[in-house]
């Protein structure tokens, strides 16, 4: 499934980070297990390969994991043929609740799946419908998710920076930000990230910071890259260290992104984003979270009932195959953490920035979505 190469990630002719190719059915991904240090994009032929590179984290990032899950869809799409357009939906169903099984936290993946069931079960149903017509219609769909997510983060980019500049009242502001949440997150361009390259686009980020984000080290392998490849003044600390550059640096604002907003605005994100939110309340630093509506779960009412991955401890005891922990030593790996929403400044999202009613401790994201549901466009 490996195609080794040494193309490099970046598309020189755009200058952007291409961490999903999706070409004409054709789809691979870059291996974010071996970045920064090899730059290799991996073939995914079908919805397995797509899952296995969704559960090993060889893509990873809300957004992207909905992209490539469905992205592994259509690829199997363009090659299969279907005796009818029943036959059709139903292997578009069977694929997505396998494709749901891959990794549980990020909602993303879930509204996407969900919506192409929807749509290629009410395609199946029509009056003489065709096989080709179900596939046609799902693959539009699928086809355009990726020009959408970037529309979104270049959304999301401008409310927040505006956002950051407007509470700060700072000409130049520098940012802590934590995990990846970037192009290699996303399809591109990034939400948090999108954010401080917004920034610095318009000539006002003073400075990135950005955490290790132990164990698995999104911040200082992928986001570190992607701030050194854009040529953005940043500076790499780690997890442990947040809490004293909020003391000393003069930090402006904190930005994260989100793998789930619940109704009330809880936020699941990359574990240690709750002890940075408290480290910011401490110190009167604001808190921002930056996703895009597809991160928002309408279902949940609050943060305690989000389901928390846990992820083998081989990512705790081990780096790059390496062992580092003592060996025998129990680990406990919970991959996301939720920041209540009481810490939490405002929600950025393509549509607006999201604030809590006066005097209230929490988001009423119902309202929020219910308000702008005509900007909606997938
Ligand atoms: C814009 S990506 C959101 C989110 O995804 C990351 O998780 P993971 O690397 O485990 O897929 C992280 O929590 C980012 O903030």
């Amino acid at each position: 499934m490996t195609s080794p190469s040494t193309a490099p990630s970046i598309n020189m002719a755009e200058n952007k980070l291409e961490a999903i190719r999706y070409r004409d059915g054709q789809l691979s991904i870059i291996n974010q297990l071996k970045l920064p240090l090899v730059t290799e994009y991996d073939a995914i032929s079908s919805v397995q390969d797509g899952w296995d590179a969704i559960r090993e984290m060889r893509v990873r990032g809300a957004p992207a994991i909905a992209i490539v899950a469905a992205l592994s869809l259509a690829v199997e799409l363009h090659k299969r043929t279907f005796a009818s357009a029943g036959d059709a939906a139903a292997f578009i169903k069977t694929s997505l609740d396998h494709l749901r099984t891959s990794r549980p936290t990020a909602v993303n993946l879930f509204e996407a799946a969900n919506k192409l069931e929807a749509l290629s079960a009410k395609l199946a149903a029509q009056e003489g419908a065709t096989a080709q017509q179900v596939v046609a219609g799902t693959l539009a769909k699928i086809e355009g998710m990726m020009a959408a997510d970037i529309a979104d983060n270049r959304a999301i980019g401008k409310h927040g920076a505006e956002a950051i500049l407007a509470k700060t009242g700072k000409d130049k502001v520098r940012i802590l930000t934590h995990c990846n949440t970037g192009s290699l997150a996303t399809a591109q361009y990034g939400t948090a990230l999108g954010v401080i390259r917004c920034l610095h686009e318009l000539g006002s980020l003073d400075h990135a910071f950005c955490t290790e984000t132990r164990p698995y080290n999104q911040g200082a392998r992928l986001t570190a890259y992607e701030l050194v490849t854009e040529k953005i003044p940043s500076t790499l600390v780690a997890d442990s260290m947040v809490s004293v550059l909020m003391k000393e640096k003069d930090i402006s604002a904190v930005v994260v992104g989100a793998d789930r907003v619940v109704a009330n605005g809880d936020t699941a994100n990359k574990i240690g984003t709750y002890q940075i939110a408290i480290a910011a309340k401490h110190h009167g630093v604001p808190f921002y979270v930056a996703a895009p509506i597809t991160s928002v779960d309408l279902d949940l009412p609050d943060g305690s009932h989000i389901v928390i991955e846990e992820r083998k401890g081989d990512e705790l005891t081990h780096i790059f195959g390496k062992r580092l922990a003592a060996p025998g030593i129990n680990t406990w790996n919970p991959a996301f953490d939720v920041t209540p929403a009481s810490l939490i400044t405002g929600i950025v999202t393509e549509r607006g920035v999201v604030k809590k009613p006066d005097g209230a401790p929490e988001f009423d994201m119902h309202a929020f979505v219910q308000e702008t549901r005509d900007q909606k466009r997938i």
